[in-house]
């Protein structure tokens, strides 16, 4: 049998996960598994994201490959899917997830609480940006974008009092010493999906994407990303407006069911929208998008911009 081929961005984050994918299939599936680079304009062009295409240029260029044929598996951080399906392409698994927490570190290991009012605080996504404006610390929150040891640099060099990022991401590339502290849900909910890995397959390719599917999948943190989705694409939110979403798998009265909290903020943060359910896990989707209506009903979509105005956004 020929090697399976995985494909991969070209940062450090990407190789890392996608290399970790490639240990795992190798080891459960006893093939010979090979990385090969495919490089996204998301990595080349530093201008602001949004002006090429946001987000999805990170996904594009690696699901093109998938369906050239040049590579078998793809992998993503499964926070910077698109929620809407991609042709041809088959969401085969989403492996155990990462802490989903987002992650402060900041200037002689101080914690938010502690930064004085006034310290600057560089996050380019605006979710983390009007969840720190809520917390109403009177923190200066900047944009900033870059690779996540860019950022990390901006705090070592003096740029900036501190940075919040996806403790996952940290966690995975081994930088977690710089993490003075894990930011609590209640005061900053993540991105939906942050912390998980979507692999895919070519819908074409069925053998290869059982297989990857039954060696990589689990079904709790499938459950709740999936929960989390659906809440974010019923809120019409596409990945660039400010909402997070957090779901878990508990130990509920009558066994296991999924809990999921989310909240809707205006960019400054001032007007916030905060809503939690649980239900089957079994009916993960259903649980998403009935919280979304609520929450729509709530108010939250007034809260939202138009698509139009929807700001840059790095998550
Ligand atoms: N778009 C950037 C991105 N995509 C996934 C991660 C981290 C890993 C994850 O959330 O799974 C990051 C970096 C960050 O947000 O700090």
């Amino acid at each position: 049998m020929t090697a399976l081929r995985v494909g991969t961005r070209a940062s450090l984050l990407a190789r890392t996960q996608s290399g970790q994918v490639a240990d795992l299939l190798r080891e459960r599936l006893g093939r010979e598994v090979e990385l090969v680079d495919v490089t996204t304009e998301g990595d080349v062009n530093r201008a602001p994201l949004a002006s090429f295409g946001g987000v999805g240029v990170f996904v594009g260029a690696l699901r093109q490959a998938l369906l050239e044929g040049r590579v078998d598996v793809a992998v993503h951080s499964l926070k910077d899917l698109p929620t809407a399906p991609a042709e041809g392409i088959s969401l085969v698994a989403v492996p155990p997830r990462e802490d989903p927490r987002d992650a402060v570190s900041a200037r002689d290991g101080l914690t938010l609480g502690e930064l004085p009012v006034g310290s600057s605080i560089g996050t380019g996504s605006p979710r983390r940006a009007a969840q720190l404006h809520a917390l109403g610390l009177g923190l200066d929150v900047r944009a900033i974008r870059g690779n996540v040891d860019t950022r990390l640099r901006k705090v070592t060099d003096g740029h900036l009092d501190a940075v919040v990022l996806a403790r996952a991401g940290l966690a995975r590339i081994g930088r977690l010493e710089a993490v003075t502290e894990s930011l609590d849900p209640l005061q900053m909910l993540p991105a939906p999906g942050q912390g998980a890995l979507a692999v895919e397959c070519r819908t074409a390719d069925p053998e290869t994407c059982a297989a990857v599917g039954a060696a990589l999948d689990d079904p709790a943190t499938r459950a709740a990303v999936t929960a989390e989705r659906s809440l974010l694409s019923t809120l019409e939110a596409g990945c660039s407006a400010p909402v997070g979403a957090l779901a878990e798998v508990v130990e509920g009265e009558d066994g296991e069911e999924l809990w999921l909290r989310a909240v809707v903020l205006s960019l400054d943060g001032a007007l916030t929208v905060r809503q939690s359910a649980s239900g089957p896990v079994s009916a993960a989707a259903q649980l998403g998008h009935d919280l979304a209506r609520q929450m729509l009903e709530d108010g939250a979509a007034e809260l939202m911009p138009p698509p139009s105005a929807t700001p840059e956004h790095e998550p």
